[in-house]
């Protein structure tokens, strides 16, 4: 896990600025946001778990041997979450965390079938985010919006669930905006979910599964084809091919890109290895998030900073890459204004001081 928060190589100056710039985060996993005071407090009220109840612990327990090991981790947080009130808490304090980055509006990915598969009631689980969604604007004044995935691995029983937990009427949360597919790819072919994203993009919901993460530009392909992809979770491997760069530019699907996370996971060797420079210079529209930043010992700020190392940005630059994120959210245009003006406003007084 990284140590720093703030990547040191970014100027002093960069990162007061990125501190306030207003955001919007697309790529955020629900259980990856457990910050080390949550994952221990509930591994504290659950002592048959082998996550640390020490904080200082999980720095070790949150290093990663390959993408595999990572995801057996992961699964080791989400058996902590075992009522209602765990899901609100979690989601509350997740708000707490973003707000206090300035990201005024987030998409939060939700497994909701590893909780209901874990025995929570589904009703109860959709009035616990409900009610810390609502709780999170009106205290914080961050708002927040879901994408409920389906786990690949566990398989079409799992997308049959999730897809009835999204499409229901009577389950259905008002703050579900989207649709994913996360999870190890290998042996997990996008296609084969097609029918189940078919019958989410009927009931309105966006499609935005992760592809090329851990695997090559033809699962980026599927995702485009099969599942009606508007933005890519990721999407690291498109890097590869030319022809997939171009079609995602020329459709202006927008790239979730997780810089730390592809490290932390090991899908890409180091930073500077990373293709984030190419997509940009083939003309893809880049957004920065943070994916599951306490397992990754990052948050959105220092992912900004890190892109603005990458890419070479200056505060224009990254007000630029915070107005992408504005703009390939699932925000109405009304919403959209109001922070890009935000964006603005802030970067104008910035530079005038
Ligand atoms: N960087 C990431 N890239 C991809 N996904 C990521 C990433 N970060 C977080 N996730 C999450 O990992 C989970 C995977 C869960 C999973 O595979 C699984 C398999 C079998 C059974 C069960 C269960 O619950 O019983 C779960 C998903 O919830 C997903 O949202
Ligand atoms: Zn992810």
């Amino acid at each position: 896990m990284t140590q720093h928060l703030v990547d040191p190589r970014a100027s002093r100056d960069l990162t007061a600025f990125i501190a306030e710039l207003p955001k919007a985060e697309l790529h955020v996993h629900h259980v990856g946001s457990a910050s080390p005071r949550i994952v221990s407090e509930l591994a504290a009220r659950h002592p048959d778990s082998k996550v640390p109840t020490d904080p200082e612990a999980l720095v070790d327990y949150f290093t990663f041997t390959d993408f595999a090991h990572f995801i057996d981790v992961y699964l080791s947080v989400v058996d902590l979450i075992r009522t209602p009130e765990d899901v609100r808490l979690l989601t509350y304090e997740v708000a707490r965390d973003l707000a206090r980055q300035q990201v005024r509006y987030a998409e939060l990915t939700i497994t909701p079938f590893s909780s209901t598969r874990r025995g929570i009631d589904e009703r109860a689980f959709m009035d616990a985010i409900e009610d810390a969604r609502k709780a999170a604007e009106s205290e914080f004044g961050t708002v927040l919006r879901w994408c409920f995935d389906i786990p690949g691995e566990a398989g079409l029983e799992a997308a049959e669930e999730t897809t009835r937990l999204a499409t229901d009427d009577r389950l259905r949360p008002e703050g579900l905006v989207s649709f994913g597919l996360g999870g190890p790819e290998v042996g997990v072919e996008r296609p084969q979910f097609k029918p189940y994203f078919d019958r989410a993009i009927a009931a309105g919901l966006h499609s935005v599964p992760h592809a090329g993460e851990t695997t090559g530009p033809q699962t980026v392909w599927d995702a485009l084809t099969h599942l009606r992809a508007e933005r890519i979770g990721h999407g690291t491997s498109s890097a590869q091919d030319p022809k997939l760069l171009a079609h995602l530019a020329e459709h202006r699907i927008p790239l979730e890109v997780c810089p730390t996370s592809n490290i932390a996971t090991r899908a890409v060797r180091t930073l500077d290895e990373h293709p984030i420079k190419e997509f940009v210079r083939a003309g893809v529209i880049v957004t920065v998030n943070s994916d599951d930043p306490p397992m990754f010992g990052t948050d959105l700020d220092n992912e900004y900073a890190v892109a603005a190392r990458l890419l070479e940005l200056d505060e224009r630059g990254l007000a630029e890459l915070a107005k992408n994120a504005v703009e390939a959210s699932f925000l109405d245009a009304a919403g959209k204004a109001r922070i890009a003006g935000e964006i603005d406003t802030y970067t104008a007084q910035w530079l005038g001081r």
